[in-house]
């Protein structure tokens, strides 16, 4: 697992269960036990903390560490515990503890050294006072534990431990040279938080560089409202929410002066430039919101997919004038409700269908209801949240829109698709919140940025 994925099932569990002081609790006892273990009793045990999680894992540790002769060595004082739940295992453990003057002293009389000053809300290389602390525990001599990952790392100048003691699962890159021997630790994070979507799910979003230029953070092309010129608006005004660079809309001539003069944001054509744009400078495509039904548009959108070679997210109706055979060996997501997945696959809208469907064809599938299911056929993912309210129509529309922006970021498939069904059933939440059931689908758009914005 990456680090983002560690901080996305944390995120995730607060969401659910208000904190992780349950966790850390688990986290400090998986280190205990492993140290109780393994090294005879009365050992002198020097846990160093550093200000977060890593430390309040540390502390706790402390807790269940009865057996050893412990000491808790801060690098700055207690008072800069940054979290909530690291202050609250110092405080409800109230451990003697001491501060950096008396670091070197505590080096020397101990025998074991459990590292706690960073886990992976690491940011760089380590800082002063904390990388000379490192070059000591380094060359101490002692027997080195590392909670979760070796306290830097994966920068240059990391705590070079003996054992390290990891959660849930190993972090991408530790290995035995970097880590010593590696001991993975179930912390007990429930299976509902890995297979629900939250805010966790929004630090996949990338930042836009600073040096970013045009294009540079998705540009989008939808195929979309060549008879409903609505649906088209909501899916691009929520695309352009997302934060990409370019929503280009192809549409019908009729409707090309009602979309064009909606949002001056948007770039608006006529399906006819297709033959000459090139579709391929898109890094996503959405296909089927307000199409309408005529033959014709089917072969629009059938030479289209032809020539495409990016990620297509289809909708509404391209699932009614498409089949999926249309759609195999694409990078592709769908996103159905019920009736239009039946029509779509021919088979009934159940969970065991849309994992076989989407293996059959290689198709991710979102299929849309009270809680969406999102499969690619091997792994299952589910969004709830939301209210009666989104009943009204263009919350499929804005979905798509959501996560055709995702996916022109180049964030993998399956996860775009969960930020987008997070994204809009929590603007969703929002609105009732502040509107109860008297909101609109522009009020839900409106708030696209403000769920994306509070966490990344
Ligand atoms: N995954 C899970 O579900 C669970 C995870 N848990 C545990 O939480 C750990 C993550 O905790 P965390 O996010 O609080 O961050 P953590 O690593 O303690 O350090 C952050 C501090 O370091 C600082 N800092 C950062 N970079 C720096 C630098 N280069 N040089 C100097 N300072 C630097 C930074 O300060 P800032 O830069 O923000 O001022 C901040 O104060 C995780 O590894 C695991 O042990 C468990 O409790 C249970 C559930
Ligand atoms: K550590």
């Amino acid at each position: 697992m990456d680090y983002i994925e560690a901080k996305r099932d944390d995120l995730n569990y607060s969401k659910t269960y208000g904190d992780t002081y349950n966790l850390m609790i688990n986290a400090g006892r998986a280190v205990a036990k492993f140290v109780s273990s393994k090294f005879k009793q009365h050992s002198k045990v020097l846990i160093v903390c550093g200000t977060g999680n890593n430390a309040g894992d540390g502390i706790m540790a402390s807790s269940f560490l009865n057996c050893m002769d412990v000491k808790i060595q801060f690098i700055k004082e207690p008072f800069d515990l940054k979290t909530y739940e690291a202050r609250r295992a110092f405080n409800e453990n109230n451990q003697k503890y001491f501060t950096i003057e008396d670091l070197d002293k505590n080096i020397q009389e101990s025998e074991i050294i459990i590292d706690a000053i960073f886990g992976i809300g690491i940011n760089g290389s380590p800082r002063e006072p904390y990388s000379s602390v490192i070059s000591k525990i380094n060359s101490s001599g002692k027997i080195i534990v590392s909670v979760d990952v070796p306290s830097g790392f994966p920068y240059p100048g990391s705590v070079k431990p003996d054992y390290t003691v990891t959660f849930t699962g190993i972090k991408d890159g530790m290995t035995s040279e970097t880590c010593g021997e590696i001991i993975v630790s179930d912390i007990g994070i429930p299976e509902n938080v890995i297979k629900y979507s939250g805010p966790g799910d929004l630090l996949y979003l990338p930042k836009p560089l600073p040096d970013s230029h045009k294009g540079m953070n998705g540009r989008i092309a939808l195929i979309s409202g060549f008879t409903y010129s609505g649906s088209a608006i909501i899916a691009a005004r929520a695309a352009y929410n997302t934060g990409v660079d370019l929503v280009r809309v192809y549409t019908s001539q009729n409707n090309y002066n009602i979309i064009s003069s909606y949002s001056a944001g948007l770039i608006v054509r006529t399906f006819n430039d297709l033959d000459n744009d090139d579709i391929n400078q898109n890094d996503a495509i959405l296909i089927g919101p307000g199409l309408g039904l005529s033959p014709g548009y089917r072969d629009i959108l059938i030479n289209i997919i032809k020539k495409y070679n990016g990620i297509i997210i289809a909708d509404a109706d391209a699932l009614k004038l498409l089949s999926p055979g249309h759609l195999e060996g694409k990078k592709c997501a769908v996103t159905p409700h019920a009736g239009e997945f039946k029509m779509f696959y021919g088979v009934d809208a159940t969970e065991e269908n849309a994992v076989k469907m989407s293996k059959k064809y290689g198709i991710i599938t979102v299929l849309k209801g009270k809680v969406d299911i999102i499969t690619d056929g091997d792994n299952i993912f589910y969004t709830s949240g939301g209210n009666a309210r989104m009943t009204m129509g263009g919350t499929g529309d804005m979905l798509a829109g959501l996560i055709a922006g995702m996916a022109a970021k180049h964030i993998n498939l399956i996860r775009a698709c969960m930020i987008g069904t997070y994204i809009n059933k929590e603007a969703a939440r929002i609105c009732y919140d502040d509107l109860g059931y008297y909101y609109s689908i522009d009020d839900m758009i409106n708030k696209i940025p403000y769920v994306i914005n509070n966490k990344i």
